[in-house]
């Protein structure tokens, strides 16, 4: 592409940064050959829906096909391979079997190139503009508490006697029980600061600490207890929040929707498990489908748009450019 189109391409209205590669990003993280590349495409288009100013870099495993990384490019998306990271062998039952690939979210603690990312699972829609969260004071792990009154959680004693920290007053923590539990986040987003000495820590950490069913969610929790702030519901919206805790929920006010509920992929929604049926579920999953299939957020489309470029990912030629000194401005909508 001749370099004044990339030029052009590279200064979309309102999405241009000032010189230098942005010190912040977006990361989420894709494993395996499935249909997971929808939900990260999806997420791809929300965050450039909102007009982030930041790219979104996708953690994948090597299992990941190339085919799926030429889609996620396609779309904005800088596409980065890490190597897995599994946890202690042990006979532990995780929640959810497939959850012993999710210690690989560990890895991005090794972007270091970026001082502050926002993690974002790959089934999470993000349908308001969250770049202030990047603002938050350093030194904090910053996420939304979690529900514990699933059947994911009938492992635990907070769930056999019915407390959960969404309401914990309803059922108090009875004192022959001692300490209730520290306030425990969803691990689906979350706001935290890269870091070598951390990412080492934390592997080291890990080969010490036995696997528990909920994977590195527990893991990142006993991690990071001592720094962890809550942040609104708004910002990661755990669909079982409303048939549990409806009256915690404000669904006109949210602004990041994680359809982490059994059956709620949009990708791979039937509508049969329980709560499927609900009128909010429903809105959300079209909600989800209509951002999608929008072709007007197609990242090649609206960076062409007006110049009849050939479909190529311009990510080789923004890396070129930026290191050439030769681009005053960095794409800030990489993928959104
Ligand atoms: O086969 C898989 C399973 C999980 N994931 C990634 O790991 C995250 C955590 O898994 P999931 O969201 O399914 O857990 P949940 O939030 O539903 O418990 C997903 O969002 C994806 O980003 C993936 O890429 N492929
Ligand atoms: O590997 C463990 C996973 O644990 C979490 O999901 C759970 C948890 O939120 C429960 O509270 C819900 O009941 C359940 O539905 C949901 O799937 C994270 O969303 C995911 O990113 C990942 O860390
Ligand atoms: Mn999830």
């Amino acid at each position: 592409m001749a370099p004044e189109l990339v030029q052009a391409a590279l200064k979309p209205a309102g999405f241009t940064k000032p010189a230098g590669l942005p010190s912040r990003a977006y990361v989420t993280f894709l494993a395996g050959d499935g249909d997971y590349v929808k939900g990260v495409v999806g997420l791809a288009k929300g965050l450039r829906k909102v007009e982030t100013a930041y790219p979104l870099i996708v953690a994948v495993l090597p299992d990941v096909p190339e085919e799926h990384r030429r889609i996620l490019k396609s779309q904005g998306c800088i596409v980065r391979e890490i190597e897995p990271v599994y946890p202690p062998e042990n006979q532990t039952q995780f929640a959810m079997a497939y959850y012993v690939i999710n210690y690989s979210k560990l890895r991005i603690w090794e972007f270091v190139e970026y001082t502050k990312m926002i993690y974002l699972d790959g089934d999470i829609q993000v349908y308001d503009n969250i770049d202030h969260l990047f603002d938050l004071p350093d030194g904090h792990f910053y996420a939304v508490m979690d529900c514990f009154c699933e059947k994911t959680w009938s492992h635990t004693p907070q769930y056999k006697i019915g407390y959960c920290q969404q309401c914990p007053d309803k059922v108090t923590w009875p004192d022959e029980m001692g300490q209730p539990p520290s306030l425990y986040f969803n691990a689906g987003m979350f706001v935290f600061e890269p870091s070598i000495s951390t990412y080492h820590d934390l592997l080291k950490t890990l080969k010490v600490t036995p696997p528990t069913p909920f994977a590195e969610q527990d893991f990142l929790n006993m991690y990071f207890k001592g720094i962890y702030k809550p942040i609104p519901l708004v910002y990661n919206l755990v669909l079982a929040m409303l048939w549990r805790h409806p009256e915690n929920v404000e669904l006109d006010k949210v602004k990041v929707v994680h359809y982490c509920a059994a059956g709620s992929k949009p990708w791979r929604y039937t509508g049969k498990e329980e709560n499927m049926q609900r009128e909010d579920i429903k809105t959300l999953v079209e909600k989800w489908w209509g951002i999608y299939n929008d072709e007007s957020l197609d990242y090649i489309k609206s960076l062409a748009d007006g110049i009849d470029a050939e479909p190529v990912s311009l990510q080789p030629f923004i890396a070129a450019l930026s290191e050439a000194g030769a681009v005053q401005y960095v794409t800030a909508p990489s993928a959104a």
